[in-house]
């Protein structure tokens, strides 16, 4: 593992601590929830601003990650200045989530670094800095909203190693 002078705290993944970066995606008491066709579902609604940004199209696709090993370290985020990227875990595992604001590129000062439960889902904003997927345990597969379109959507920078240090217990 690269020595990491900074560390980052785990934190529990809530949609107030993420507003900053995208939304979370759940079907809990905390989002808009109705029921529907006669008694039978409940739908939890428009979870997410989807946008596939000017000329792009939104698609759908699934990603199966390998599991990243622990302890991990951050050394490069990337973003996608043109539209969001949504994942929904479909294996049932947590995973791991890094982001940044959007904007300036991130700093061990900027990032935060959540632990996302093996039924929540994140949207990242347009242009919101993350790592590129961190799944957990086992190979996983996530289904993922995201933008296809002309031109590049991808911008990377690298960053001075930072530790993740997972949550207590
Ligand atoms: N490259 C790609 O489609 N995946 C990344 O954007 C990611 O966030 O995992
Ligand atoms: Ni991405």
């Amino acid at each position: 593992m690269i020595e990491a002078p900074c560390r980052l705290q785990v934190e529990p993944l809530t949609i107030e601590a993420f507003r900053p970066f995208g939304e979370v995606l759940e079907a809990s008491d905390a989002v808009r929830h109705f029921t529907i066709n006669g008694g039978n579902t409940e739908r939890y609604h428009d979870l997410a601003r989807l946008e596939p940004g000017a000329d792009g199209r939104l698609i759908v696709s699934i990603f199966r990650g390998l599991p990243r090993s622990l302890p991990f370290t951050v050394s490069m985020m990337e973003r996608h200045p043109k539209a969001s990227q949504a994942f929904f875990p479909l294996s049932g595992r947590p995973y791991l989530v890094v982001v940044a604001p959007p904007g300036e590129p991130p700093t061990a000062a900027t990032l935060r670094c959540f632990l996302a439960g093996p039924q929540q889902g994140v949207n990242y904003a347009t242009g919101t800095w993350h790592h590129p997927l961190l799944a957990l345990d086992a190979v996983s597969d996530f289904l993922v909203l995201d933008r296809a379109g002309e031109g590049p959507n991808c911008d990377e920078v690298t960053l001075d190693p930072v530790a993740l240090i997972p949550p207590a217990g």
